[in-house]
């Protein structure tokens, strides 16, 4: 009918031609009143793309639950449910979107069409790929391979590339090396270049995480080479971190070092966020081992803030858009392999092919099995499971660093503010560092600082965060702990340190620390004034001698005689 081709023009001017696709769309609102529900229901579907272009995901999810209780077609409802994903992935709710595609894949296994069935797997496991979800991952992969039998090689591809990512991912990293392999082989077989890359790279990267380094280092080099054809700069910018890091490793620290500049130097937008937060922990390793401790100390802070960027989920979707910019032929010709193989949605092809940018944007979005699979697997190769530890912890002493630690300790003052309860807060510092380091070495520099830092450990408890402040300074921060208790503590802490045995090291020396103490009062609207007065209790302890606490808290001082003997120092 004429409604039918009306809707038909309109499918294709939503990815060929989005204002004119709005002006239909606008033409045929007045008229929805004589459509057939099943004409109302593709309406209503076809709207939803509009406003998924437009990032309306909110509309977009609106009309499609308009749109599904039309009673729909199966066609229709299956891509109404894929929609649906596509809305749920855009606002981040990842578990919704897993139990969309549960639901649909149900649906779908009933049916017997393979073609759709593969399809959903593979989309299905890009969400299972942002959840992290590895082990669903592997179970998804075999159905995707056990379906597929080699009959799609792309889609064979990919399946063999997520299921060594998969592996990877559960830290099985010789079964990994060994399906990025394979893997390899087929794409290289079957002419896609690019996933041919990142199985090279995948290999690498299993290889690095058992420490091979020696191993690991011509395929970090080798994938970089053809990721420079393909002016992939994503994964060019991630390889030289990786090579920063494995010639770090392998003692070439010229190399090492010229990678992570190189790194260190991109602009800080986001795709570069991941390769610079692995590089400024390589420069803050070399400035340490250079003994430059405040530049190590400046490296690794920055390190940290851009681990914490990461953390910001909008970073796959602007990772997408950052991707759709690489307006290279290579690039588009591999793409459009992809999107053919990838397309769902039939009769689509020829307008796809027309329009490149469209056709990209529609790859990006919604033929999302195809390129999102490697968006998603750059993103969370960017991720490691382990990272959000690693980014929140000091690597010599493994206490919270400043910029996580106090983060969480503001919100405990808030909770004991609203409570009224006590809080009180340490902070202490190595006695003549600088010392030890000169006569016994940095080495045993770091190991005092190690020491000291267990004999800390196993004073606290869960609720106490320990955290590195600066290279020199720690703090302890101690929600509903009163200022005596924390004073007892320190004088525990205080003893323990100064009996802790050196001769393991081959030397003889005394390691003691000095500590100010503050706790919070009425009038501190945050932790900075706490901070600043255990600081001055610190300097008086170090002026007084050192080795010994000092509770600075003016406020109680003037009150009470038993708070300024408190202060006295420790005999
Ligand atoms: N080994 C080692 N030394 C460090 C580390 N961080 C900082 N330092 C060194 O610690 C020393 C601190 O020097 P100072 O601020 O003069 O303090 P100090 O020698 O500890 O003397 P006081 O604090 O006054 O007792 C500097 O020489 C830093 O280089 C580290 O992680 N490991």
């Amino acid at each position: 009918s004429d409604i039918d081709s009306q809707l038909g023009e309109l499918d294709s001017l939503l990815q060929s031609d989005l204002p004119k696709a709005v002006s239909v769309i606008k033409s045929l609102e007045p008229r929805t009143g004589n459509f057939t529900s099943q004409q109302l229901a593709k309406f209503k579907t076809l709207k939803s793309i509009n406003h998924l272009y437009t990032g309306n995901f909110i509309a977009a999810k609106r009309v499609l639950d308009e749109a599904e209780g039309l009673n729909p077609n199966q066609e229709l409802l299956t891509q109404i449910y894929l929609y649906k994903v596509t809305v749920s992935i855009g606002l981040g709710e990842y578990q919704q979107a897993f139990q969309q595609l549960e639901q649909n894949l149900r649906r779908i296994e009933q049916g017997d069409d393979t073609h759709v069935k593969v399809q959903s797997y593979l989309r299905l496991l890009n969400v299972y790929l942002d959840l992290e979800a590895y082990k669903e991952m592997l179970l998804v992969v075999n159905r995707v391979l056990a379906f597929n039998k080699g009959r799609d090689t792309k889609s064979e591809c990919y399946g063999m590339l997520y299921l060594a990512v998969a592996n990877l991912e559960l830290d099985k990293h010789e079964a990994a090396a060994e399906y990025f392999r394979r893997s390899g082989d087929y794409c290289q077989k079957h002419g896609y270049p690019l996933i041919v890359a990142m199985s090279v790279k995948g290999q690498a990267r299993a290889l690095f995480e058992q420490q091979k380094y020696p191993n690991a280092l011509p395929g970090f080099l080798s994938s970089l080479e053809a990721y420079e054809k393909f002016n992939f700069n994503i994964e060019i910018y991630s390889n030289w971190a990786f090579l920063a890091e494995t010639y770090y490793h392998l003692g070439m620290f010229a190399e090492a070092r010229d990678y992570a500049q190189r790194v260190a130097d991109l602009a800080q937008v986001q795709m570069n966020i991941r390769p610079k937060q692995r590089a400024h922990g390589i420069l803050a390793l070399l400035a340490r081992d250079a003994e430059q401790y405040q530049q190590a100390y400046e490296h690794q802070v920055r390190s940290q803030m851009l681990s914490e960027t990461l953390l910001n989920e909008q970073r796959l979707k602007q990772n997408a858009y950052q991707m759709a910019q690489f307006e290279i032929a290579e690039k588009t010709r591999e793409l459009d392999k992809i999107v053919q193989d990838y397309d769902i949605f039939g009769e689509q092809r020829k307008v796809l092919n027309q329009q490149r940018s469209y056709s990209y944007m529609f790859s990006t979005i919604f033929a999302g099995a195809s390129i999102c699979l490697f968006l998603m697997l750059v993103a969370v190769w960017s991720q490691r499971s382990n990272y959000k530890r690693q980014a929140q912890r000091d690597q010599l002493t493994g206490v919270y660093s400043r910029f996580i630690g106090q983060n969480m300790a503001e919100n405990q003052l808030i909770q004991c503010q609203t409570r009224h309860s006590d809080y009180s807060v340490i902070l202490f510092d190595l006695d003549s560092l600088k010392q030890i380091n000169e006569q016994y070495g940095n080495a045993n520099g770091d190991w005092a600082l190690q020491q000291v830092v267990n004999v800390l450990n196993e004073l606290i408890d869960k609720k106490h965060i320990l955290l590195r402040m600066s290279s020199e300074e720690f703090g302890l921060f101690m929600p509903q702990t009163h200022i005596e208790q924390a004073y007892e503590l320190t004088t525990q802490f205080l003893e323990q340190v100064a009996s802790i045995e050196t001769k393991l090291t081959g030397h003889q020396f005394a390691i003691t620390v000095s500590a100010g103490l503050s706790c919070w009062t009425e009038q501190d609207l945050s932790l900075d004034p706490i901070i600043s007065r255990a600081a001055l209790g610190l300097k008086q302890a170090k002026e007084q001698g050192k080795n010994q606490a000092v509770v600075y808290n003016p406020v109680k001082v003037k009150q009470s005689q038993a708070d300024a003997d408190m202060a006295v120092a420790e005999s």
